[in-house]
């Protein structure tokens, strides 16, 4: 593969934003707004959406497409189509500029920067352009994060291909984590070998969680330097984060997305002993010839990567089956391991996973948090989990209101209030977190990579 610097087109200013999850992509395409306020965190928009586009199920086929543009008059809207052609990422995408093709009068040789969220950035300090050399660099991470950067990387090939004018970007979900202290991120293991090897905590869903800090800072009119927040991030992938001062002081997810919450098809933080006791070959190497890029992981990740979590307790990834079967069996429900109860155990024990981070966190801020606030998929839809959660952390003083939490529905909002203390610092909150949007507001931000495209 060969990657150089693309020329630019002149005066344009489409941004395409790529976030490659574990199980999903999603694509959202913004103009640059020309009058940007200079400094970065301003509350104007710097960016305005063209379009949605989101493949979920990538990973459980036949996955789902949607496609919508904010203005209908132009192209037409999809509307969770099966795509039997979707095997992964790469795959994913090229039905994406297939259907922009189509679909949509957007001239794609306009697009000047993709944005790609990468999981992994080991220890980048900020954002990177893509080129021969910080791809490979990315392509030695993926062992660290197996579900994740390989996609990231597949697309960025096939943006080589099909947007040969754009600059790649990458960013990067481990930024936000740098300010974790030291005591916090390391683990307690001899220090030579884990600075050697890089042995430490980074934390990933850094730009959802930074998206969030602004958005939740906005909304209860606090300045981002004073918010203490204990975030939730419940998707495929779902980890907790603790964020003091506007800063990042501890998460769940480790060295790997692997540690923390369980997820869609990760086991979450098991005894690490455990690993050899399941199988008697745990160390060995397995080659996953579908993704995109070679990634060496033992059987042992595998299994607790790949064939654990929601998928492994009740067959299926889909954390809203879940919460319906558990619901249709009923709180009684005696079904045995093969019956519905095996949904009221996945549900119970993702709670139960939560409320345990929440009650430490919340120590960890000495009980001085502006704000608890759910997101991601589940987060941002599950009525049941966010009062199951709100229920076991009630002795902290965090009291749901029933009625708002029922009405939280999709739509314009960015934060919505679901907690019935609006006074004294236990808010409960749900924020429709866009990774999307944020890289492309960093971006649009970022004088760099507009010097020599708009002049
Ligand atoms: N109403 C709902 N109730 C429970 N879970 C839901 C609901 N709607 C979506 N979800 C779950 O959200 C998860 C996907 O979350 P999302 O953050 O979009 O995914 P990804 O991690 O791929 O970015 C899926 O497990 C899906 O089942
Ligand atoms: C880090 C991670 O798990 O991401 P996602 O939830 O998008 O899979
Ligand atoms: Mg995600």
């Amino acid at each position: 593969m060969s990657l150089s610097t693309p020329a630019h087109t002149p005066q344009s200013g489409l941004i395409l934003a790529v976030n490659a999850g574990s199980s999903s992509l999603k694509i959202s395409l913004f103009h640059r707004v020309s009058d940007i306020a200079p400094e970065k965190g301003s509350t104007h928009d710097v960016v305005s959406l063209l379009l949605n586009s989101n493949v979920s199920n990538i990973s459980a086929p036949p996955a789902s497409f949607t496609f919508s543009l904010v203005s209908h008059r132009e192209g037409r809207e999809a509307n969770k189509q099966p795509v039997e052609s979707i095997k992964d990422h790469a795959t994913a995408f090229s039905h994406f500029l297939d259907y922009l093709k189509e679909e949509a009068s957007i001239d794609r040789t306009e697009i000047v920067h993709v944005c790609h969220r990468v999981v992994h950035g080991g220890d980048y300090l900020e954002p990177v352009v893509i080129t021969e050399e910080s791809y490979h660099h990315i392509e030695t991470l993926s062992d660290l994060a197996p579900l994740h950067n390989g996609g990231a990387l597949s697309v960025m090939e096939a943006c080589i291909v099909a947007l040969p004018r754009a600059n790649s970007i990458a960013y990067f979900d481990t930024l936000f984590h740098r300010p974790i202290p030291e005591h916090i991120a390391s683990y307690a293991i001899r220090q030579d070998i884990a600075k050697k090897r890089g042995l430490k905590k980074y934390g990933f869903h850094g730009l959802s969680y930074s998206y969030i800090l602004e958005a939740v800072s906005q909304y209860l009119q606090k300045d981002p330097s004073e918010m203490n927040l204990i975030v939730m991030h419940l998707g495929s992938g779902a980890s907790v984060c603790v964020i003091k001062n506007g800063k990042a002081y501890d998460t769940t997810m480790g060295l790997t997305p692997l540690n923390g919450l369980p997820g869609a098809t990760r086991s979450g933080t098991v005894d690490p002993s455990l690993i050899f006791h399941y199988t008697n070959r745990a160390g060995r190497i397995t080659h996953d010839r579908r993704l995109a890029v070679d990634v060496h992981v033992t059987l042992a990740e595998d299994i607790l990567n790949r064939r654990a979590g929601w998928a492994a307790l009740t067959g299926t990834a889909d954390f809203a089956v879940i919460v319906r079967k558990m619901k249709e069996a009923g709180p009684d429900a005696s079904g045995g391991w093969d019956g519905e109860q095996k949904y009221r155990l996945a549900f119970d024990l993702f709670v139960d996973r939560i409320v345990g981070y929440l009650g430490s966190y919340f120590v960890k801020l000495r009980g001085k948090v502006d704000a608890l606030v759910f997101s991601g998929g589940i987060g941002e839809h599950s009525v049941e989990l966010r009062e199951e959660v709100a229920r076991k952390v009630a002795c902290l003083g965090f009291v749901i209101d029933e009625k708002a939490n029922a009405e939280v529905g999709s739509g314009d909002w960015v934060v919505a209030e679901v907690g019935a203390n609006h006074d004294d610092g236990k808010r409960m909150l749900v924020c429709q977190t866009d990774e999307q949007l944020e890289m492309a507001k960093e971006c649009a931000l970022e004088s760099r990579f507009w010097e020599q495209v708009l002049n």
